[in-house]
């Protein structure tokens, strides 16, 4: 199985700065922490004075009210320090999940793609909920476990330091042994992450594909794929709970040596006089409560490896730059930085000028394309399959930047024009005609900020023949489409190219608008597209040749260079590959179609 290619830039962890956003939260956390930990603290030297107490014949009832006064608000502060830590946590992991879905979606459409949908939102999700164990071991119980160890030491030092010594060589020796075991734990837990974002990926992209899955009868086969990925996941976490698993019984074994050491050395230090006996019981009892805080900070490490790994990976896709944060050279200002100018007027609506593009591969998608688009009418680009079509509209909306030459639209450079102000101006129909999950109205009116009438919105439908489709939906405008009640593809084409036509800008990107039309729905496309052209810009791309027939201006590309452009007669007449696309098409679907 293949890890997801890693994303540009290296890891940091600036996420974890969140950890102190919520700083209300964190400080009343941290400050009960200290009240418990100081209760847990001094209960022992209260003990003593209870039996001091009793030794000398004298009420201990007193130091017993003061001892419970002090267990219980030692545990009250500790289970609202917990619940202050928990909300503390929570925000930061809501806020980072916010961030995170925020940033994807503004990645540059290849680093985008290049991550994985799978593994964005597995990012957002699981990597996001690690970040609560940063923040709980982290902020407080780390700190206040390493606080309540040193200052438990020094109280049993000031009680016998002959004794502490022994305890102090005993859990030395522990902490090596439990060094040796966790080492791994980090690369255990990063591999487990990894594996759990394949699993996402994976998982995402089969049921995008469902159709085809279960046509092929490949569930068994894509589930073998899914479940080997859920098995390094599961492999990775047992090899890092194997390693865990020491760390407790060890730790019980130091305190087992430990005590024995005391107890062979109480004798002497007793006789001696160097401690007495209600000191011992004292010293006794910090050393059964030394366990815990020391127990705790090694495992305390070993899941904040989790934590930190998870960490690493959501920071991995923060650090990636937004496609507003890219810049054109090293030195430009980034492109939100960029000065809003207005579109130069007399400037044809998109100028290719010498284009190179690669789309990481050796061989240029677009290679020296040059060719102009005026400010109102059909352009058409045709080409063979693979001509670099796709790759031209994609660089006119700024999805990508070209690595030499330059695309003018309205007469500015697309690497110069902050992107929102850009996608105003450019109205883009992809190939995948992709619908949000929402209503047919979301659907239509996505990215406007005031809604249109239903008028409007019927209008725009009956443009595309979708009115009565839509009237026939359970609940008209308002229903929502993707999962129960859905589109057949002509129709989501349809409704994504009425969305489309609903848009105020100066130039409109069709890729591929008939290729799931009949020849009905085709010319009523034709006329829409017409009608849109009169006061606008169209750069069309179509397979059909009778889409793009009677077009104003027909392009031909191929291997990303322009070979040609006129008018269809022209081309018919003087340009080969041009004859040869409307030959191919006579020959498939019949003379009609290539006229
Ligand atoms: N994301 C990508 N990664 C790598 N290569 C790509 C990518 N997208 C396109 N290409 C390559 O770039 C070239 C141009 O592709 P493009 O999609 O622009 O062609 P097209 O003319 O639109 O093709 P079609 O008519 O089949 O849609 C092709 O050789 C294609 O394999």
């Amino acid at each position: 199985m293949t890890a997801a290619p890693p994303l540009t830039v290296p890891p940091r962890l600036r996420v974890l700065r969140q950890v102190l956003q919520d700083r209300v939260n964190t400080v009343t956390a941290v400050l009960l922490a200290l009240l418990a930990t100081g209760a847990t603290l001094t209960v022992p030297l209260v003990v003593r004075r209870v039996v001091e107490d009793i030794a000398a014949h004298r009420s201990p009832a007193g130091a017993v009210l003061l001892m419970t006064v002090l267990a219980t608000t030692g545990a009250i502060a500790a289970a609202l320090s917990a619940f202050c830590l928990a909300r503390a946590g929570e925000r930061t992991v809501l806020t980072v999940r916010q961030r995170i879905a925020a940033h994807a979606l503004r990645l540059p459409l290849p680093e985008a793609r290049r991550a994985g949908a799978g593994e964005l939102v597995a990012r957002a999700t699981s990597d996001s909920a690690q970040l609560r164990s940063v923040i709980d071991i982290g902020v407080t119980q780390l700190p206040m476990a390493c606080l309540t160890a040193v200052a438990t030491l020094v109280v049993m030092g000031f009680l016998d330091w002959v004794l502490l010594l022994v305890v102090v060589g005993t859990f030395s020796a522990a902490a090596l042994a439990i060094g040796v075991f966790v080492r791994g734990v980090r690369h255990s837990t990063a591999a487990q992450q990894a594996a759990l974002g394949d699993l996402a990926q994976r998982f995402t992209t089969a049921l995008g594909a469902l159709p085809t899955i279960k046509a092929y009868r490949a569930e068994a086969q894509v589930t073998a794929g899914i479940a080997g990925c859920a098995e390094t996941a599961a492999t990775a976490a047992v090899a890092a709970a194997r390693r865990q698993a020491f760390v407790t019984p060890i730790m019980g074994l130091g305190q087992q040596f430990a005590l024995i050491g005391v107890v062979m050395g109480s004798g002497v230090r007793l006789a001696s006089g160097a401690i007495d006996v209600a000191g011992f019981a004292a010293f006794l009892l910090y050393l059964l409560q030394l366990v815990a805080p020391l127990t705790l900070v090694a495992n305390g490490f070993a899941r904040l490896q989790l934590g930190l790994a998870a960490g690493a990976r959501i920071e991995q896709v923060l650090a990636t730059p937004t496609e507003d944060q890219r810049t054109a050279t090293a030195d430009a200002p980034a492109r939100s930085a960029l000065p809003v100018a207005a579109p130069d007027p007399g400037a044809r609506a998109v100028e290719f000028d010498r284009v190179v593009f690669r789309h990481g591969t050796e061989r240029p998608a677009v290679d020296g394309l040059s060719f102009t688009v005026p400010r109102r009418g059909v352009t058409a680009l045709v080409g063979p399959s693979g001509a670099g079509k796709t790759t031209a509209l994609d660089l006119v909306e700024g999805f990508l930047l070209p690595d030499s030459g330059s695309v003018r639209v309205l007469g500015r450079d697309t690497m110069r024009w902050p992107l929102d102000r850009l996608r105003t101006q450019v109205a883009y129909l992809d190939q995948t005609f992709a619908l949000i999950e929402g209503t047919v109205r979301e659907n239509l009116e996505l990215g406007r900020e005031t809604p249109l009438g239903d008028a409007a919105l019927r209008d725009v439908l009956a443009s595309v023949g979708l009115d009565r489709v839509v009237a026939e939906l359970p609940l008209g405008l308002d229903t929502v489409l993707g999962r129960g009640d859905d589109l057949s593809g002509g129709q989501r084409q349809r409704l994504a190219l009425a969305r489309t036509l609903l848009s105020d800008a100066s130039v409109v990107l069709l890729d591929e608008p008939t290729s799931q039309l009949d020849s009905v729905n085709e010319s009523r496309l034709r006329d829409t597209v017409e009608r849109l052209a009169r006061d606008r810009a169209v750069l069309m791309v179509a397979h059909r040749i009778s889409t793009v027939r009677g077009a104003d201006h027909i392009v031909v590309i191929d291997e990303g260079r322009r070979l040609d452009s006129g008018t269809h007669d022209e081309l018919l007449e003087r340009c080969v590959p041009y004859q040869e696309l409307v030959r191919g098409q006579a020959t498939t679907v019949g003379a009609g179609a290539g006229g």
